[in-house]
């Protein structure tokens, strides 16, 4: 089996101690084999049998998103300075209407080349067509968690049709790609499910044995639109359904109330936090220093690329770090080290994937990256921790493996064809948008 050496990097491994240090890294196969401080051991060498000079490149676990919609991708920079409801309605959902599957691989490929180019390895991706999505992270390399987004504001036998082209997909695909693929199952949020239609989907859960993953609390008007179709505000509403009795990840979570925030903790729903997002669509801040201090894993995902509009995971992370703090008035909250766990082992347990991959740690998957740091923002080096949370940039990534295979080399992608991928986007995007 093929081993690995580097040798005489930087590294910040996202383990528990948090460690940061010059040292050496080997893989074997999929897998971390080995790592440690200062010149490699001797046995080290023997085994090697390729070897990666890593000065001038710090070493981290690559990055998990974990929201979005990559196929939108398509749509950057369409309908920019709107609210939710009016760019969904008016914008997003007549587009998204004329997609093809044709389109929907494209607009994915876009965003996988674009999320490796910066240095995500694992994504999270809700939407329609998802057998091209799983052909993109196929092809890429990547590692995904994916899911059919249902919205069921459709007659009875649509609703149907669309339950039951989840339910396919999570049996198709489910461990596919070598075991890179995961399925979760998503009615897309509980102001576009009627509520007996969400049980179908909670059942269907349970029958296959998967997570969940939804939109919830995104605007101050879903919440109140809620309360006055259902009598509860989502948590409640989705609680009271039974969501919470399987492992559920849920997007946004902006508007929360304390007892709210207590109830996803005792249920364990993992958070993603989407902070570029819900300021581009003037949804609000979520409440995440008081989800972590009430023990509620927060990860970060970017949404889609049409209300971000890029999907670089250190932009999330950055500002994750900064606009608590702004909102709070109180720089302690969210230090560097938890907005780079958030984008990292946060989103790989959010996923059932922690102990797998999130972390450099020997056994776990080699899903690693490598920053560029001999620039001036960089300089000097004084804490590698701090500059990945406030100087770096995915534009700095240059090298990116998954499951030990290279995808990035030296800022180019192994498995993806860009130029392709960009003339075929451009292409799909002057169809749609005639
Ligand atoms: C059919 S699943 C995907 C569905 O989600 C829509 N979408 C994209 N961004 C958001 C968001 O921030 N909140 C709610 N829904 C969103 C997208 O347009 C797709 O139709
Ligand atoms: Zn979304």
């Amino acid at each position: 089996m093929s081993r690995l050496l580097i040798d005489n990097g930087y590294f910040v491994t996202m383990d528990e101690q948090m460690p940061q240090y010059q040292g050496w890294m080997s893989i074997e196969g999929d897998r971390i084999a080995a790592l440690g401080e200062g010149k490699a051991p001797e046995r080290e060498i023997e085994l090697a049998t390729e070897t990666l000079d890593g000065s001038g490149l710090l070493f981290m676990p690559g990055l998990v998103n974990t929201h979005g919609h990559a196929a939108m991708s398509l749509l950057r920079g369409l309908a920019d300075d709107l609210a939710l409801q009016d760019w969904l309605q008016n914008h997003m959902w007549p587009t998204e209407a004329k997609f093809t599957g044709d389109d929907v691989y494209w607009g994915s490929a876009l965003a996988a080349a674009e999320m490796i180019k910066s240095g995500t390895t694992t994504f999270v991706d809700m939407y329609d067509h998802m057998h091209r999505v799983g052909e993109v992270v196929e092809k890429s390399g990547m590692r995904a968690s994916l899911t059919r987004g249902v919205i069921g504001l459709c007659p009875e036998d649509v609703q149907k049709a669309k339950l039951a082209d989840a339910i396919q997909f999570a049996k198709d695909w489910h461990g596919a790609a070598n075991g890179r693929i995961s399925v979760m199952i998503s009615p897309h949020a509980p102001y576009t499910c009627p509520p007996d239609y969400i049980l179908k989907f909670v059942e269907a859960a349970h029958e296959l044995d998967l997570a969940m993953h939804t939109h919830m609390s995104e605007t101050i008007a879903e919440v109140e639109q809620n309360v006055r179709d259902y009598g509860y505000r989502p948590v409640e509403h989705l609680d009271r359904l039974g969501m919470f009795g399987r492992p559920t990840l849920v997007a946004h979570a902006v508007h929360l109330n304390d007892e709210e925030i207590a109830l996803l903790a005792e249920r364990n729903v993992y958070v993603s936090h989407n902070p570029v997002s819900n300021l581009k669509l003037a949804s609000g801040v979520a409440r995440v220093p008081e989800l972590m201090r009430a023990g509620v894993t927060v990860s970060l995902g970017t949404d889609s690329a049409a209300s971000n509009n890029n999907l670089d995971l250190f932009q999330e992370i950055t500002m994750a770090a900064l606009l608590h703090k702004g909102v709070s008035g109180d720089p302690t909250v969210i230090p560097a080290a938890e907005a780079l766990r958030m984008g990292t082992v946060n989103g790989a347990r959010s996923i059932g994937l922690g102990g797998v991959t999130g972390q450099l740690k020997a056994g776990l998957k080699a899903d690693f990256i490598a920053l560029s740091i001999a620039q001036a923002h960089f300089v000097p080096l004084t804490d590698y921790i701090s500059h990945l949370a406030y100087a770096a940039r995915g534009s700095d990534v240059a090298h990116v493996w998954v499951d030990g295979k290279q995808l990035l080399r030296d800022g180019q992608l192994l498995t993806l064809d860009e130029e392709k991928i960009l003339a075929e986007a451009e292409r799909c995007f002057q169809r749609l948008k005639g």
